[in-house]
């Protein structure tokens, strides 16, 4: 048995070999870049408007109008003193420009521009190179591409990135109790979830399962369906089967399949049987069979092992510190991650913390953490995880 750090530890301790791919910028969302990236060129690469209105040359209260750039202009216009052209939002400033005025500050009579109030030098002019100078660091190796990184990568004309390939990964749910949803079933079995779980919570997260096997309670069944799933994923998800009930097969048949075992049961609740092992490049997590705990290993423990072999430089979701709603006192009798809603900033312990309760985490959005025997009073700072 190893703690939650050890467990934590050992995972982030593996050696991994990354690969990486080029993908098209709409297609690069979540994945990591395989490189360091620098910008081309200044950005913005010229000064510009930062409103519809006038580019003004000197600070007076009126100006002669000489002419108009719109946006995408490339004409060169150089402004003498006492001079305004009409210009729009984003539109290259001409040269000499001092100020830009917003259009609702002003009045027009023929020619001549009025201002409402007197302008400030460079008011309303976006600077260039004012978000980047060129060759200055963007993104450094193993930074997640999120939906503003792929705007930025696009202004800076790129449209294909070199980014980290991401695993494969298959799932394995085993036990002859499970039904597929939607079929009958008779008294003692009951409907398979948790592959939905943890399908739903690795496309949560940017990733995708190739492959999903149901197998029964049965030793051969069991090292067959191992064998199979390993000779197409890079990471192997198992859910139940793996404590010590006569028919928990799946440790055995990993041991078969010759898979070597990093560390097997973890003291925490809920997931205290987790089982994780690797075989060459490919890896295993033995999830346990109740729901709860299942999908609370996954983020965890499955998710920042997915996002390092993705090559991300950060992994796991982050802990935040919430002061807890009311007292709460563990008396799990051991380090517990507790289904919780986090509502207004305050954490909330659900009910139901069984950990073949899915109803509660269905219901909360946080997994919040409590050490074995603490005492938490109301107000108190509690470590939690948002999950949804
Ligand atoms: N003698 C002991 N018994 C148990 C121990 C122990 O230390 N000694 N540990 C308990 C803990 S803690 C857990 S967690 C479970 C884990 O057991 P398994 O991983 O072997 O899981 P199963 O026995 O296959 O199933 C447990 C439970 O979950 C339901 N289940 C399983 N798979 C699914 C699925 N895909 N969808 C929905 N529900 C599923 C299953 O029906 C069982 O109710 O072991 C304790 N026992
Ligand atoms: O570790 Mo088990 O998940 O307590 O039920």
């Amino acid at each position: 048995m190893v703690t939650i750090e050890e467990a934590l530890r050992i995972i982030e301790d593996q050696k991994i070999e990354l690969k990486s791919e080029s993908k098209p910028l709409e297609e690069a969302l979540g994945f990591a870049l395989a490189a360091h990236t620098a910008a081309p060129f200044d950005v913005p690469e010229f000064d510009n408007s930062a409103m519809d209105g006038y580019a003004l040359c000197g600070l007076y209260q009126q100006y002669q109008l000489v002419g108009e750039v719109a946006a995408g202009d490339s004409k060169d216009i150089a402004l003498q003193e006492g001079e305004a052209v009409r210009i729009f939002t984003g539109a290259k400033v001409p040269q000499n420009t001092t100020a830009v005025m917003m259009q609702e500050k002003t009045s027009m009579k023929e020619r001549t521009l009025f201002l409402d109030e007197m302008p400030k030098a460079g008011q309303n002019v976006r600077e260039k190179g004012g978000q980047l100078k060129e060759g200055q660091a963007v993104f450094a190796k193993g930074h997640m591409l999120n939906p503003p990184s792929l705007a930025l990568m696009g202004s800076l004309g790129l449209s294909t990135l070199e980014v980290f390939s991401k695993p494969r990964v298959n799932i394995i749910t085993t036990g002859n109790e499970l039904v597929k949803p939607g079929n009958p079933k008779t008294k003692g079995q009951i409907y398979e979830s948790n592959s939905y779980a943890i399908a739903g919570a690795l496309q949560q997260f940017g990733f995708q399962h190739h492959q999903k096997i149901q197998l029964q309670d049965d030793f051969e069944a069991t090292k067959a369906g191992i064998k199979t799933a390993l000779e197409s994923c890079d990471v192997l998800i198992i859910s139940g089967g793996i404590s010590v009930g006569d028919y928990d097969f799946v440790k055995q048949s990993l041991e078969e399949n010759g898979v070597n075992e990093l560390f097997y049961k973890v003291f925490q609740k809920p997931g205290k049987p987790l089982y994780f092992g690797r075989k060459q490049n490919q890896f295993v997590f033995a999830l346990p069979g109740n729901p709860a705990s299942s999908l609370t290993c996954f983020y965890v423990y499955v998710l920042p092992l997915l996002q390092k072999l993705s090559g991300y430089s950060k992994t796991g979701l982050p802990t935040y510190q919430f002061p807890i709603k009311h007292a709460f006192e563990n008396r799990f009798g051991r380090p517990s991650f507790l289904k919780a809603a986090v509502i207004d900033g305050k954490v909330a312990i659900l009910d139901g913390q069984g950990s073949s309760m899915i109803q509660s985490m269905a219901q909360g959005n946080a997994l919040a953490f409590v050490e074995d025997g603490e005492v938490l009073k109301k107000g108190d700072l509690m470590k939690c995880k948002l999950i949804s």
